[in-house]
């Protein structure tokens, strides 16, 4: 059961959102170094891979701890499309163009965990499902058997009707409890077939970040936050479940007129 309220950090520009969303991915990246060696993230797409670029490839203040270290970094996807990997949906793709091909070489380079493009033009995206769990089995199971994987951090966006990874409002897959990784077949925003973590993978993560800007998220932002009411949105459904592990990275005008429980200080 989660313990404590989300955290909120709301800033003026996307200049400040990204110095603290720098100290924040290095506080999780340096915390998860100390404890195994490594850096196992989950990010989505939309507009989270180009503002995590703006965040990891600043000039670091040239100490240890505002330093990535990408090549002890496992870059996994919390949801994917099956499409091609250089195809203009693909996030892969995206964070291929935004960030990885700009690390300089001196940084390092991340293994980046893809979709097994063998099986993305199956009709059922079950066995791309299966293939990506297997894949997070090997990193996070290899030793001993888990019921969960735990990422050291999952970067989620938030869509303007509540969802989040491809766990989309009403849907099923939100009751999944078992599977790792779960397969989309008729996804409500194209395209229509997709995998995604689950619900509990999300909410085991020692550390989960929103990334959610622009007037745009206020309404749906509202409606996240409404303890009175309660919300069964997907995105809401990360909050309950996480509680004070979840961090929310917004600007002003998103959270304009949203209470709040918590605002954090970072
Ligand atoms: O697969 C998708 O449907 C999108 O990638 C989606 O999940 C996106 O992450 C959110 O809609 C937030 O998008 P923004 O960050 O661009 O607002």
């Amino acid at each position: 059961m989660a313990t404590g309220h989300p955290n909120l950090h709301s800033f003026p520009n996307s200049d400040e959102l990204a110095t603290q969303l720098r100290s924040y991915v290095l506080r999780c990246q340096n915390s998860a170094l100390s404890r195994h060696g490594t850096f196992r993230l989950a990010v989505s797409g939309g507009s989270l891979p180009t503002v995590l670029a703006k965040a990891l490839l600043a000039t670091s203040n040239g100490s240890p701890e505002d330093t990535p270290q990408f090549s002890k970094w496992h870059i996994f996807f919390a949801d994917e499309r099956a499409v091609p990997l250089n195809h203009e949906d693909s996030n892969y793709r995206l964070l291929n163009d935004e960030l990885v091909s700009k690390i300089p070489t001196e940084l390092g380079t991340p293994i980046i965990h893809a979709i097994d493009e063998k099986h993305i033009g199956d009709d059922d995206p079950q066995e791309l499902a299966d293939l990506y769990q297997e894949d997070l089995m090997r990193e996070f199971a290899a030793k001993d058997s888990v019921k969960l994987p735990a990422f050291d951090l999952i970067l989620l966006g938030c869509g303007p009707d509540g969802h989040t990874c491809s766990l989309f409002p009403g849907h099923a897959l939100l009751r999944e409890k078992d599977a790792w990784v779960a397969a989309e077949t008729n996804s409500p925003k194209p395209p229509p077939k997709r995998i995604t973590l689950t619900l509990p993978v999300v909410t085991h993560a020692i550390s989960i970040a929103f990334v959610a800007t622009g007037g745009g998220k206020k309404e749906i932002l509202k409606q996240i936050f409404d303890l009175e009411e309660g919300s069964s949105l997907p995105s809401a459904l990360v909050n309950q479940g996480a509680g004070d592990k979840v961090s929310w990275f917004t600007d002003h005008p998103a959270v304009d007129g949203v209470s709040f429980p918590r605002r954090g200080s970072l």
